[in-house]
């Protein structure tokens, strides 16, 4: 007998339109505990409002989305809260509060969301800085004094440190250098193992997903249309994946240009 799992992250049959702009449609995607699943795709494809549904940011038009098997979509405002206390968020841009210091940036999360002491707070932000490679003499600058590398590892800190069930990263390699990109890659498996968290990438930076993944996924005109461990990415046996992951501008991928 085979033992199904519960997944951690179930979209079925999600739509999502702005206007006559449909952006999601029929948009499937499962992720199972402990997995880390990257979605692909063109700019403007949808990514971020896929992530944005599933965060309860964005209500979808249709279909249902389930965290541990429960449709997010009928919970009570206070168990929706209860659901994203449980979910930690590297930003794009990291997001940083400039007007705090690094470890206060770091343990927001915990003084305003779970009410925990400042001090209590204040060594756990030093030791999820330490995780990600932070000494505790940059947890009292301010992050107008960082660099883009060191901002995007206190954005991970910060992810992590309310030791979240789900992780989600935005584009978690833009504007960084390959070889510092390449390191908040490895910081990002590395903590992701750590935590035991389930993890939901979006990015259009191939060698990164590949680098994060345990599976892809990949966004077209609204729908999932393939998916697949990422050690098969490159036998995907899909016209759109290969065009995507080698950057032809030949293919059946079409972008919508503005032609005056
Ligand atoms: N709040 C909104 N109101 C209207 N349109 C929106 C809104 N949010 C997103 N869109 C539109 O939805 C489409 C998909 O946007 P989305 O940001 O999800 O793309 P993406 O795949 O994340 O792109 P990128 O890789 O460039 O960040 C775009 O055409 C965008 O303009």
């Amino acid at each position: 007998m085979t033992e199904t799992v519960t997944p951690k992250i179930k979209m079925t049959g999600v739509r999502k339109a702005f206007g006559q702009k449909v952006v999601l449609d029929s948009f499937d995607l499962e992720v199972l505990p402990r997995e880390s699943v990257v979605i692909i795709g063109g700019s403007g494809s949808g990514k971020s409002v896929s992530l944005k549904c599933v965060l309860g940011l964005l209500q979808p038009d249709e279909g249902v989305i389930e965290i541990d098997g429960v449709d997010v979509g009928k919970l009570s405002h206070s168990d929706r809260e209860e659901v994203n206390s449980r979910i930690g968020m590297l930003f794009q841009n990291a997001a940083l509060f400039d007007s705090l210091p690094v470890w206060e940036n770091v343990a927001f999360g915990l003084i305003q969301g779970k009410q925990m002491a400042r001090n209590t707070a204040k060594d756990i932000a030093i030791d999820k800085l330490a995780q990600v490679g932070l000494g505790a003499d940059v947890a009292v600058l301010s992050p107008a004094e960082l660099s883009g590398g060191m901002r995007k590892r206190v954005g991970l800190a910060r992810a992590i440190a309310g030791d979240p069930d789900i992780i989600f990263f935005d584009e978690p390699t833009t504007g960084l250098d390959p070889i510092m990109g390449h390191m908040i890659d490895n910081l990002i498996v590395e903590c992701v193992r750590n935590v035991g968290a389930t993890a939901l990438t979006i990015t259009h930076d191939m060698p990164s997903a590949r680098r994060i993944s345990d599976r892809m996924a990949m966004l077209y005109k609204g729908k999932n249309i393939w998916q697949g461990p990422t050690a098969n990415i490159d036998n995907s046996g899909n016209d759109y994946v290969d065009q995507f992951i080698t950057g032809s501008a030949e293919g059946p991928i079409t972008m919508e240009v503005f032609r005056p």
